[in-house]
């Protein structure tokens, strides 16, 4: 029975909590920001945030070096009214993006983006139940435990790169930059359109790597604040005949590509699964399952924005696997091409490791001159030098720098330092794999570091160990970490050790010549994207032996298990 005093304690409590988090709040706003730059009135710091657009130096080391001047892993910059904090060390990028994710596992909105029809794409969501639905529906067929049933159209896809290899060596001894770059995004295309379509047929593959290549100069927008529209959102509503308003028309003509690189891929595989000839793969499952009904959990939220019951589900289904198809495809056509290409690029500048490498190799799988067999997934754990190599060139030059922004939802304290509800917060992944506490003598590309302390595959990564794993950070962090990274690492490893298995790989000078010095920094051309490539550069890609000529030729030879 309530008598009057428990009646009185309720509003009583009441007026307590809500008189604490009014304190709360005011205390937390007395404390200041992170140190960074003071930038000017109003237009706060953007000249910093677009110094790296003058070509002086990239975006990741120009926030390391803040870092240091201001004597702080954490930054920092106010551009236009907008909080961007940047994350310079694996401790605080664990302490917030992991362990605080309840916080920082939200997007800034990307209006950009937005505008160029990137709506679809789930990477850029916030994070609300309809981004979960599709982070679920994506990891169901891209965990860890579900790759190695895509290893057999690797393998497929790694021995049509290695024959295209063959042929750009029979016919020209120097390898040019775009062959290179053509033959590689071949290959990362050809597995994700395989992987998610069902894709084979060469002549659709060739017609989807042109139409995401086409589309690949709009990744930019992904880029928090390559755009005034990202900072000022009124400029929206500019039509696009106004003068200056470059940005809607590019915008208009991005969305055309856009909608088509979502709906060209899905609408061949719909068309494959009614003439019964589809191939089993990411759509093709999801689809006979349909199982994305809401659970008891997901109820609890408000899902009437969703503009969905519980009934008409299964359309909403089908648009989120389309929509995670289509990131898959967007996202996986770019990143390992980048890997691939860094890969033989740094292989060309270090005779001296790929020959330790071959000699693991020849000494393990037998020598090339004799062997009739590629080196397998099922070698890699007998190869600790070659995983070395592997783990140094996602060290020392991770594809995605930058990561992609996190957005926090509540203001939040660390380390006495205020950070406000909606600041965008960026984990500078280059800056911790090239932190000297954590990998002494960062710039050397140096493998042997990871011979001392990663004695075995498998075995769960160690945090704060001395070298530790850089997958733990290349791929960023929390409820956002690539969802695809096992594919990702699979995909490239193959391709690393056959070419350490079957080629030298040399530098070539511009001007066609032996290069001079081991100079190999810096190696990343400067793009408004969130993944880098290596600057265009010329190699020399040999056989190591006729026999080895003869197993670039023949690949794997085993066909890919199409299940119908
Ligand atoms: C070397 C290859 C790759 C690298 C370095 C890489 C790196 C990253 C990074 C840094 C992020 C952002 C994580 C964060 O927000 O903290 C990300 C997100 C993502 N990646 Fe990858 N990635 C690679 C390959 C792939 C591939 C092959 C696919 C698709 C098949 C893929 C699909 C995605 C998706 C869907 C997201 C968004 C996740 C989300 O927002 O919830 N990635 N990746």
């Amino acid at each position: 029975m309530l008598n009057t005093v428990h009646l009185l304690a309720i509003p009583g409590l009441l007026i307590v909590y809500d008189l604490w988090k009014y304190l709360l709040r005011r205390h937390r706003q007395a404390l200041s920001y992170p140190p960074g730059p003071k930038g000017l009135p109003i237009i706060g710091s953007f000249f910093d945030a677009l110094t790296p657009r003058t070509g002086l130096e990239t975006q990741w080391a120009i926030f390391r070096d803040m870092g240091h001047i201001y004597h702080s892993d954490v930054l920092h910059i106010d551009v236009l009214g907008d909080h961007t904090v940047v994350l310079n060390s694996a401790k605080a990028a664990e302490e917030l993006l992991e362990r605080r994710s309840g916080i920082y596992s939200s997007r800034p909105t990307m209006y950009m983006a937005n505008e160029s029809g990137w709506g679809w794409n789930f990477a850029t969501m916030p994070y609300t139940l309809w981004w979960r639905l599709h982070r679920r529906t994506f990891h169901q067929h891209f965990r860890s435990e579900a790759i190695a049933t895509y290893h057999p159209f690797i393998r497929q896809a790694t021995s049509r790169l290695l024959r295209s290899l063959s042929c750009i060596q029979s016919t020209t001894m120097v390898t040019q930059y775009d062959d290179l770059q053509a033959v590689v995004r071949q290959h990362a295309a050809s597995i994700i359109l395989y992987t998610t379509y069902g894709i084979t047929e060469q002549e659709d593959m060739e017609a989807f790597v042109k139409l995401v290549n086409n589309a690949a100069e709009s990744l930019v927008t992904f880029s928090h604040g390559n755009f005034l529209v990202d900072y000022f959102p009124l400029l929206r509503y500019v039509p696009a005949w106004f003068p200056g308003a470059h940005f809607k028309r590019k915008a208009t003509r991005w969305s055309q590509l856009t909608s088509e690189l979502v709906n060209k891929p899905w609408n061949q595989l719909r068309a494959s699964i009614s003439s019964g000839t589809a191939i089993s793969c990411f759509g093709t499952k999801c689809l006979q399952k349909l199982d994305l009904t809401f659970n008891a959990a997901d109820a609890t939220e408000d899902t009437s924005y969703l503009g969905m019951s519980k009934t008409d589900s299964d359309t909403k289904t089908e648009e989120i696997v389309r929509n995670c198809a289509g990131t898959a495809y967007v996202a996986g056509s770019d990143t390992s091409v980048s890997l691939t290409l860094i890969s033989v690029l740094v292989l060309s500048h270090h005779p001296e490791i790929q020959a330790k490498a071959q000699e693991e190799l020849d000494r393990v799988l037998g020598s090339t001159a004799n062997s009739s067999q590629l080196p397998d997934f099922s070698d890699r754990g007998s190869l600790p030098y070659v995983e070395a190599v592997f783990k140094e060139i996602l060290r020392m030059y991770p594809s995605a720098p930058l990561g992609v922004p996190h957005y926090s939802v509540a203001d939040d304290v660390y380390d006495g330092y205020f950070i406000p509800k909606g600041t965008t917060v960026v984990g500078n992944a280059w800056a911790i794999l090239h932190d000297e506490n954590l990998y002494p003598d960062p710039l050397t590309f140096n493998p042997d570091r990871f011979l001392r302390t990663e004695p075995q595959r498998g075995a769960p990564p160690a945090k704060h160990s001395l070298n530790p794993d850089p997958e733990l950070y290349a791929f960023g962090f929390g409820r956002r970490i690539c969802p695809a990274r096992h594919l990702a690492l699979d995909t490239s490893w193959l391709v690393l050790v056959c070419l350490l298995a079957t080629c030298n790989i040399t530098r070539i000078s511009s001007d066609n010549t032996e290069p001079k010095s081991n100079e190999i920094d810096p190696i990343v051309d400067l793009v408004d994207g969130p993944v880098v490539h290596p600057k265009p550069f010329k190699s020399c890609i040999t056989p190591r032996s006729a026999s080895a000529f003869e197993l670039m030729k023949s690949g794997y030879e085993v066909g890919v298990e199409v299940e119908a």
